[in-house]
């Protein structure tokens, strides 16, 4: 993007050391809700930027598995002590690149430490098992080893909480790593690298490229010395990073898409059940993998509820933010904004009522930015595109039901399978839900986001590759077990 403003230039990590891309050339990252104000720029490195960060992991990775766990995780802990003194700046940085407010980002930074935190412990928790072997004079074990260099893959959706999930269990359990951040919220990646460079661990164990997914994310995949890849981002470019992880034989790990449904049940507390589903849907611009999108509503309660959701959502504030009233903030880009405008004028054409919202924002200072309304279709049927692809915007589909069972079909009736909630004051139905819900993250009385780092995250279906994320789950992924079978 051409422009007058001054901007600073953030360069690779690679060894140790910032480093400019060979190619001499840059990315604008730009404020979605100023595109006069960018953000900054970062490097468009090639495939010998990539080649360099890889070797210098691979380098690294002997010595660094070789120190115990607790004298890692003391480095997590100091990244996680400059991390809280550059909370503010961190959270700033990722409002500005891609449009979350500012208690948002603020929240997720403070989440970010958190996780941090909850690694560094790691460092000193059991690694295996004793398991009796059917020869008494022998000695079974399993050990758990490191996979060697991890490819880090992350989205910008989540651009503080997503890469940490990722990079502290890897580094923890010995893993040395190479950082590919989305473009769009790469300097946020850059400022948190930051933190771990002021935490002094040894050079070549955290290396981040920034640049194009088809080059860096692409190449990364490919490399034959990248052992493992984990990946968060859109269904597409997952499967083919999991076909080329497979290819070569290293191990990988895709969190994709969701189109995640709430069933408000007759019995549900609407006030409560309305408050979710837009905290759901429209927290982070509904830019999260586990934002509502479907909302199930029970015959019998469907008028309240809907009038209720509709009187509410018109209260919400739409701007800036980086303002302090505002509670919904742009989209993250203009692809991003196209794409949900896209599936706007779908739905309309497909027959579904628009009841709500619908139109991008162009007036004043809107027509700086990425701005849409929020936005609720009514009756949508489960064959229509937006009850179907994730839309990764504020748009609700409403869907009305008849029955218990009814509900749970529909619930159940796409690709996807990555978080879904029920209200309901019944012990019966909610435990029915769980039991045929086919979702990882199942919410009673909840909205549908909202992750906690301790507990096993990820999705059924085509939303993930099966594994988890988070919690002890990390420790499945980011190590190989080794069973040790000791003969006196
Ligand atoms: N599950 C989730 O949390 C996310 C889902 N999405 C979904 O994806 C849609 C598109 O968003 P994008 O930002 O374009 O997602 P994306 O999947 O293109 O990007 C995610 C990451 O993959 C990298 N990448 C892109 N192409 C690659 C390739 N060929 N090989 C390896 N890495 C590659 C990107 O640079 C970025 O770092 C969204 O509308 C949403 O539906 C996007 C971001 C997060
Ligand atoms: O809801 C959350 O906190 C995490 C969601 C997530 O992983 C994503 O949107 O990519």
């Amino acid at each position: 993007m051409a422009t007058n403003v001054t901007t600073t230039v953030y360069r690779n990590f690679i060894n140790g050391e910032w480093q400019e891309s060979e190619s001499a050339e840059q990315i604008t990252v730009i404020n979605p809700a100023d595109t006069s104000l960018p953000v900054g720029q970062i490097q468009s490195s090639t495939t010998a930027d990539l080649e360099a960060a890889v070797e210098a992991a691979d380098a690294a990775r002997k010595e660094w598995r070789s120190l115990s766990g607790a004298a890692r995780g003391e480095f997590l802990y100091r990244a996680a002590a400059v991390m809280e003194e550059r909370t503010e700046e961190i959270a700033a940085t990722a409002t500005k690149e891609m449009g979350k407010t500012l208690p948002e980002a603020r929240g997720e930074t403070q989440r970010g430490i958190a996780i941090l935190k909850y690694y560094a412990a790691e460092g000193m928790r059991k690694t295996g098992d004793v398991i009796p072997s059917t020869d008494p004079g022998a000695f079974m074990y399993t050990s758990r080893v490191p996979l060697g260099v991890v490819g880090v893959i992350a989205p910008w959706n989540f651009p503080v909480a997503i890469p940490i999930w990722k990079i502290a269990p890897a580094l923890v359990y010995g893993n040395t790593i190479v950082c590919k951040p989305a473009s769009e919220t790469a300097i946020t990646a850059i400022k948190i690298i930051e933190c771990f460079e002021a935490a002094g661990f040894p050079k070549g164990v955290i290396n981040l490229v920034t640049g194009a997914g088809s080059v860096i994310g692409k190449g990364l995949a490919e490399h034959p010395k990248v052992n493992g890849i984990t990946f968060t981002g859109s269904n597409n470019v997952g499967k083919g990073i999991g076909l080329a992880a497979l290819e070569r034989g290293a191990k990988y790990q895709l969190e994709m898409g969701g189109k995640n449904p709430v069933i408000i049940a007759a019995d549900a507390d609407i006030e409560q059940a309305v408050d979710a589903t837009i905290s759901g849907a429209f927290r982070s611009t509904g830019q999260k993998c586990t934002a509502t999108s479907r909302v199930i509503v029970e015959a019998p309660i469907y008028d309240a509820f809907r009038d209720r959701l509709i009187e509410k959502t018109k209260e919400i504030t739409i701007g800036n933010s980086l303002e302090k009233d505002v509670w919904l903030g742009p989209i993250a880009s203009k692809a991003q904004l196209e794409n949900c405008l896209h599936y706007i004028q779908k739905g309309m054409e497909e027959g579904a009522k628009l009841i709500l919202g619908g139109e991008q924002l162009t007036d004043g200072d809107y027509a700086k930015g990425f701005y849409v309304q929020p936005t609720i279709f009514e009756d949508v049927t489960n064959d229509m595109v937006i009850a179907q692809e994730e839309i990764f915007g504020p748009v609700i589909a409403l869907i009305k039901v008849d029955s218990e069972e009814q509900a749970i079909d529909v619930a159940n009736d796409v690709k996807f399978g990555l978080s879904a909630s029920i209200f309901t004051k019944n012990i019966g139905r909610f435990l029915q839900f769980v039991e045929d819900m086919e979702a990882g993250l199942v919410r009673v009385n909840a909205e549908s986001a909202g992750v906690e780092l301790q507990a096993p995250f990820g999705g059924m279906k085509q939303s993930s590759s099966h594994s988890r994320e988070q919690g002890e789950a990390a420790k499945e992924f980011f190590t190989s077990i080794k069973t040790v079978f000791v003969k006196g």
